[in-house]
């Protein structure tokens, strides 16, 4: 290389903010230029002969270094996501390319690595994503937002809620928040499954027992409603319960005082209640089977939680909080879905709603404990049964299965954005639409650009 080559190419390197490094052959850092002082906070001085892995203490280093990819493979690697530790012991996002170092001669002389600094955009990300947040609760979905916007106010006042959605909705999490965000929030926060025990334990349970008050009963215990004073108790599964303790428990809630099982005097008690229930309970207060002035007694705030596959464009979001949740506690470093993962994810229709999504992840993290989750990692059953459908569809009617094809690898392609993905396919908006409609593929409510707003 010419003396004017080699000053323009380290002029060029010097100018650019990513960072670049390059190694020789024992992994000692051979030229280390200004974007890589920026991004680790090491000079170049203190780089320059040290083994790469003391450098940059990337999670990359023990496990799969790209670099030792290039050197070993002989060609380039593209490492979408990867941390490294900076001098101030920070995490730093980033994304890293390695080739090969040649001299003049076509000889390996070594390896060159160039990372980007992606702080900002997972700075940007979090507080994207904090705004989908309540307690937490995520959703962009906009029934949930709409909740999330009267959440404050409801959990400032002291009015009866009754939270109703079916299983795994988040009808704990939704009644822990609300609590969280009320003046109660230092009390306790107690939940009680009344499905869970039949009348009389049920009845022990909340409101406590004197001694002598039966059999077993050798010394006081105070019940669950008492020992939520000044907090908050959730009454899950609320309509399952017997209209005999419905009567009791409506006493209860007018009073705000407990007659425990072999008491004479009653305690006085200060608690909000909410109550729960994947139930329809104005249509059992019309068929008897639950009272209708408890029904009204408890009615006063009413939210209702949609289903997961009400709110698909959820799933991506849900999928990585439930990763960084999970990275955080096992000290893994999965990166997010690949594309068919996800693809297969949103295909399902979840009658467990959010739980079913939760245990679908954690099953796939046992089974992966860096890089991305593929297929291969997800329940088989769940694969078998989306495969299966896909067939089934691509078989018996084969122009629709390949036009779902192409309509869903292009709104993957456009992150969704319908009006881009509408322009690529050379069709107007309202005849995808129609297309989506038709075919029944089932994708996130909002676009891609509504996202971003
Ligand atoms: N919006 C959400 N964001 C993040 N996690 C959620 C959300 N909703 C529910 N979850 C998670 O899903 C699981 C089920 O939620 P939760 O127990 O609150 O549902 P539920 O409606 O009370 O279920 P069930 O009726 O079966 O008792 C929990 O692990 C919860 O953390």
């Amino acid at each position: 290389m010419d003396t004017f080559t080699r000053n323009t190419t380290e002029t060029i390197l010097e100018s650019i903010s990513d960072g670049v490094f390059t190694v020789d052959h024992e992994w000692k850092i051979m030229s280390f230029n200004h974007g890589a002082e920026k991004i680790t906070g090491i000079s170049r001085k203190e780089a320059i002969g040290k083994h790469c892995w003391n450098v940059f203490r990337s999670n990359m280093c023990q496990n799969e270094c790209a670099l030792k990819k290039t050197m070993q493979e002989g060609r380039s690697f593209f490492s979408s996501f990867t941390y490294i530790i900076n001098c101030k012991k920070k995490r730093i996002p980033t994304t890293v390319f390695t080739s090969l170092l040649k001299d003049e001669n076509g000889n390996i002389i070594g390896g060159v690595e160039t990372f980007r600094d992606h702080s900002l955009v997972e700075e940007l990300r979090k507080k994207l994503n904090g705004s989908f947040q309540m307690g937490d609760m995520i959703s962009q979905a906009q029934s949930m937002r709409s909740i999330f916007k009267i959440l404050p106010q409801i959990s400032q006042s002291d009015s009866t809620v009754l939270i109703m959605g079916e299983t795994g909705t988040g009808k704990e999490l939704m009644a822990k928040a609300i609590h969280d965000l009320s003046p109660r929030k230092d009390a306790p926060f107690v939940a009680i499954n009344c499905s869970a025990l039949p009348d009389t334990l049920l009845e022990s349970e909340l409101f406590g027992y004197k001694a002598g008050a039966f059999t077993h009963a050798t010394k006081d215990k105070p019940g669950q409603l008492s020992m939520a004073n000044e907090g908050t108790v959730l009454l899950d599964e609320i309509g399952d319960t017997s209209p005999s303790f419905q009567v009791k428990l409506l006493r209860v809630l007018e009073e705000q005082a407990v007659l425990p099982l072999g008491a004479v005097k009653k305690e006085q008690i200060n608690i909000r209640i909410i109550a729960a229930t994947n139930k329809n309970l104005s249509q059992m207060v019309d068929a008897n089977i639950f009272r209708q002035d408890l029904f009204y007694r408890i009615n006063v705030v009413q939210l209702k939680l949609p289903l997961l596959k009400q709110r698909m464009e959820d799933i991506p979001l849900l999928v990585d909080h439930f990763i960084a949740a999970l990275n955080k506690i096992q000290g893994k470093f999965v990166r997010g879905l690949s594309k068919t993962a996800l693809e297969i994810l949103m295909a399902h229709d979840y009658p467990g709603n959010i739980r079913e999504l939760e245990n679908i992840i954690e099953h796939a993290f046992v089974l992966c404990s860096k890089g991305e989750i593929t297929p291969d990692h997800l329940p088989s059953s769940l694969t078998r049964q989306v495969m299966m459908e896909i067939e089934d569809s691509t078989s018996r009617f084969p122009l629709k299965a390949a036009e779902i094809k192409v309509i869903r690898a292009y709104l993957s392609k456009n992150n969704y954005d319908r009006n881009a993905t509408a322009r690529d396919l050379g069709i107007h908006k309202s005849t995808l639409f129609r297309k989506i409609d038709r075919l029944g593929i089932k994708l996130p409510k909002i676009d891609g650009r509504s996202k971003k707003k």
